[in-house]
């Protein structure tokens, strides 16, 4: 399938969980990221949740970190929506947070950190292939992002869904994911 084809059934799918097989799922993927090695992580990327969307709740992940790993620095993506690029924002004192046009919630000021001191990525996506690529909202928002890291950052993908046989028409800049937790289990890639 085309990743045009791929984000429209996949945006009905999760339109069609109801409020409760939502919870689960977000609850489920939150019990397989509790398994996920972090020994190695000492600052990580984190999206905040379209919930009108049903994204992944990255907030209970957020404040399991906060109590399980204090000394994990917490950062959050700011959208540029003219060049397409994201800025990070750490999770301290500073940090003020607005939900943006987009209904994102996102950092309006704070402390902001360069892209090199991020370790791990939690990547949004609407579905992703046996081959670790990934569909997003199609803005390449991600990619462009995951180019400018350093070569051994992780990219972990949070899904609610499994994952799809093939993605056909990838191109030169999709960067495959690392891994991918989704409610079931954790692929590695
Ligand atoms: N929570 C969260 N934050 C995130 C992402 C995400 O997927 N989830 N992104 C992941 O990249 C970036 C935002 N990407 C987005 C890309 C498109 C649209 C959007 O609403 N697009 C419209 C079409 C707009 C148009 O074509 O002009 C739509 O889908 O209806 C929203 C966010 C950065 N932050
Ligand atoms: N590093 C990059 N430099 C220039 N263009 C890029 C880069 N990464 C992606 N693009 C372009 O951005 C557009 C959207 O990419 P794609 O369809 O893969 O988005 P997506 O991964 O679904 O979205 P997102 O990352 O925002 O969730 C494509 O035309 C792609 O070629």
């Amino acid at each position: 399938m085309k990743k045009e084809e791929i984000r429209k059934l996949f945006v009905q799918k999760r339109n069609q969980l109801t409020e409760v097989e939502y919870g689960v799922l977000c609850q489920k993927l939150f019990c397989q990221f509790r398994q996920f090695d972090l020994s190695e992580v000492r600052c990580i990327h984190l999206f905040l949740p379209i919930v009108k969307r049903k994204e992944p709740n990255t907030l209970l992940i957020r404040d399991w970190l906060k109590v399980n790993h204090p000394e994990i620095k917490i950062v959050y993506p700011k959208t540029n929506f003219t060049d397409h690029s994201m800025q990070s924002f750490a999770d301290d004192e500073s940090l003020v947070i607005k939900n943006n046009g987009y209904d994102i919630p996102e950092p309006v000021s704070g402390n902001q950190i360069p892209v090199d001191q991020i370790d791990l990525i939690l990547i949004p996506l609407l579905a992703f292939d046996k081959c670790g690529y990934r569909v997003g909202y199609g803005k390449g928002f991600y990619d462009r992002f995951m180019a400018q890291c350093r070569p051994d950052t992780q990219f972990v993908g949070l899904s609610l869904f499994e994952a799809i046989g093939k993605i056909e028409d990838l191109d030169e800049y999709d960067m495959p994911m690392h891994a991918c937790i989704t409610p079931d289990y954790l692929y590695k890639f």
